[in-house]
C-alpha cells in the first residue's frame, strides 16, 4: 500500500464529475490511511522553492540569532524552538522520554485579531517575512479549498467548516532536522516521535530528497510517505477524526533517522490547520446514525491543542483517558 496522490488541477478549474471523483478518492484515502499527497494544488512552484531557501537561511544562522527569535514564554507556537524543547512522542505517551532532533520555527495567524497572539517576525534573513506572508496566504485558500472537498465527501454543504475557521488558530512550522553528521543521535533518538497531528488536518511540503516520513498502516506495518516533485502530503488531526466520528483516521506518523551512510538535512514546512480555538468540536451529523452514535463527547478545540502542546513540552506524559488510536474499521 502507498499513499494516494490525487491531482486537483481539474477541481480547481471547477470541473464537477472531477470534484464529484476527488471527494470520493479522499474519503477513501482518509478511511483507509488518514494521508494523501495532492499535486495541481495551485501553490506555486516558486513560492516553495523561496520558502525553502528562507527556511535554509534562517537555520543557517548561528545559534545567537536564533535564539533572538525565541518563543516567547508562555506561548504557543510561534518563534523559534531548539532541539529537544518540543517533543512529539511524548503527545500520546509513546517514546515519552526523547528528544526530536529537530529545530522549528513557528508563526500563527498574519492577522492580529481579539485574543491572538502576535508573531515573532525574524529580521534575518531580509525578505523571510514576506516569504512567509505569501505561503500563508496560498495555503490559507488551499486549506479552504480542501475543507470544501471533506464536507462534499462527508455528505455536508461544501462551506460547513468555513465558520470554524473564521478566527483560525493556523499554524506554520518550518522544521529543521539537522544533518545528522553534526549531531550523532543519542540511543532511541529520532527526527521526530511517533505521534498523531492535533487540529484538523495538516499540508506538508516534505523534503523529497530527504525521505522520513513514515505512517502506521491500519495493521501495524510503517510505509514512507512517498511524496512527487511538487507535490504537497496533507493528512487529517485528531480534532477531524472527532468530528467524523473516526470514519477518518488521524494516523499515527514519525520522522526516523537517515541511513549512516545516507549524510544530509531535512527541511520541511507543516501547516496546521486549526479550528477556531473556542469552537466546540462534536460529531458531525452525517457521521453518526443510530446504530454508531458520537463516540467522543464533545471537545474544545483550543483546549485539545493546548493540552498537546504542553505534553510536547512536559517531557514525559500521563497516560490518556481516551486512547486516540482506533485501529478498526468504523
Ligand atoms: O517533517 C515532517 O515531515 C513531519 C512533521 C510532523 O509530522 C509534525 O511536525 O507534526
Ligand atoms: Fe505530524
Amino acid at each position: 500500500m502507498t499513499v494516494p496522490v490525487i491531482d486537483l488541477s481539474d477541481v480547481r478549474r471547477g470541473d464537477a464529475a472531477a470534484r464529484a471523483t476527488a471527494a470520493r478518492d479522499i474519503d477513501h484515502a482518509l478511511v483507509d490511511i488518514g494521508f494523501f499527497s495532492i499535486v495541481g494544488h495551485g501553490v506555486e512552484p516558486a513560492l516553495i522553492a523561496g520558502l525553502r531557501r528562507m527556511a535554509l537561511a534562517f537555520f543557517d544562522q548561528p545559534a545567537a540569532l536564533k535564539q533572538a527569535c525565541s518563543s516567547p514564554e508562555g506561548s504557543i507556537s510561534r518563534g523559534y524552538v531548539g532541539i529537544g524543547a518540543e517533543n512529539l512522542g511524548p503527545t500520546l505517551g509513546l517514546d515519552a522520554t526523547r528528544r526530536d532532533l529537530k529545530e522549528q520555527l513557528a508563526f500563527g495567524p498574519l492577522d492580529a485579531g481579539p485574543g491572538v497572539e502576535a508573531n515573532v517576525w525574524p529580521a534575518t534573513p531580509a525578505g523571510l517575512a514576506d516569504q512567509i506572508r505569501a505561503y500563508c496566504r496560498a495555503l490559507e485558500g488551499l486549506a479552504d479549498d480542501l475543507l470544501g472537498l471533506f464536507a462534499t465527501a462527508l455528505g455536508m454543504p461544501l462551506t460547513y467548516f468555513r465558520p470554524y475557521q473564521a478566527g483560525h488558530g493556523n499554524v506554520l512550522r518550518l522544521l529543521h532536522y539537522p544533518d545528522q553528521r553534526d549531531l550523532p543521535p543519542a540511543t532511541g533518538e529520532t527526527r521526530s516521535g511517533a505521534h498523531t497531528d492535533y487540529g484538523a488536518l495538516t499540508i506538508l511540503l516534505p523534503d523529497e530528497t530527504a525521505g522520513g516520513l513514515q505512517v502506521m498502516l491500519r495493521g501495524g506495518a510503517w510505509i514512507d510517505v512517498a511524496a512527487a516533485p511538487g507535490a504537497l502530503v496533507v493528512n487529517i488531526g485528531d480534532l477531524m477524526a472527532m468530528w467524523t466520528n473516526d470514519r477518518w483516521v488521524s494516523n499515527l506518523h514519525r520522522v526516523v533517522n537517515p541511513p549512516r551512510e545516507r549524510a544530509g538535512r531535512r527541511l520541511s514546512a507543516a501547516y496546521f490547520v486549526n479550528p477556531n480555538p473556542n469552537a466546540t468540536i462534536a460529531c458531525i451529523p452525517s457521521c453518526a446514525t443510530v446504530h454508531a452514535p458520537p463516540r467522543h463527547p464533545p471537545v474544545l478545540a483550543g483546549a485539545h491543542r493546548a493540552q498537546k502542546i504542553a505534553l510536547s513540552r512536559a517531557g514525559s506524559a500521563p497516560s490518556r483517558r481516551d486512547p486516540p488510536l482506533e485501529r478498526t474499521h468504523p
